[in-house]
């Protein structure tokens, strides 16, 4: 069973779920009468932005990019890789980037530098998870969830070596899985 391998809980699903709402609630005031387009960073994101979209409400297009900068590790190998561009031609719109977690900030950093060449009207940010312990790259972020300490943190989308996902939870890992 996978919750044999949590550490602890660190984020419950009522508090996912309130955070959720007071984000769309804040998302939907200020982008108000903008072309609003949602670029989820897969695989982490997935929960966070269903559960985030369903708040907003406001008009909101979806797209999705595929990175990936870990693979089956607990460290960044520094090396972001894009897997998968967006769909759509975002010229003149309001891009909200939908992250499940920074840490290094590394992949964002990047992915806000390669977006810029597609003349959106803005980008920014919105992160469920901030580990600032590990930040490397200082990264704008407009909309953010909570802090989460220094460990590997699973679930509520986010893995350790494509598991774990399916935690309905924020959780941290137990430092045996990843040191044996
Ligand atoms: O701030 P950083 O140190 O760059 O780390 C954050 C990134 O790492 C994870 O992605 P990962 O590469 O594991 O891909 P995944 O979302 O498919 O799991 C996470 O989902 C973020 O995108
Ligand atoms: O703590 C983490 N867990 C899973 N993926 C991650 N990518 C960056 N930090 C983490
Ligand atoms: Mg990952």
């Amino acid at each position: 069973m996978i919750v044999n391998d949590v550490k602890e809980i660190l984020i419950g699903k009522e508090e996912l779920n309130a955070k959720c709402r007071e984000l769309g609630a804040m998302i939907s005031k200020d982008y108000a009468g903008r072309d609003l387009v949602l670029v989820g960073i897969l695989k982490g994101s997935v929960v966070f932005m269903t559960d985030l979209m369903k708040e907003i409400t406001i008009p909101v297009m979806l797209d999705f990019m595929a990175v990936s900068s870990y693979g089956a590790d607990t460290k960044s190998s520094g090396v972001v890789k894009i897997i998968k561009d967006l769909d759509m031609d975002v010229e003149g719109k309001s891009i909200l980037i939908v992250e499940d977690i920074i840490d290094t900030g590394l992949t964002l950093g990047y992915l806000v530098e390669y977006l810029r060449a597609r003349k959106a009207s803005s980008i920014e940010i919105v992160c469920l998870l901030d580990k600032k312990e590990r930040r490397k790259v200082e990264i704008p972020v407009k909309y953010r969830g909570f802090d989460v300490p220094d460990e590997f943190i699973i679930g509520y989308g986010i893995d350790y070596a494509e598991r774990y996902r399916n935690l309905p939870y924020v959780a941290s890992l137990k430092e045996e899985v990843y040191t044996k």
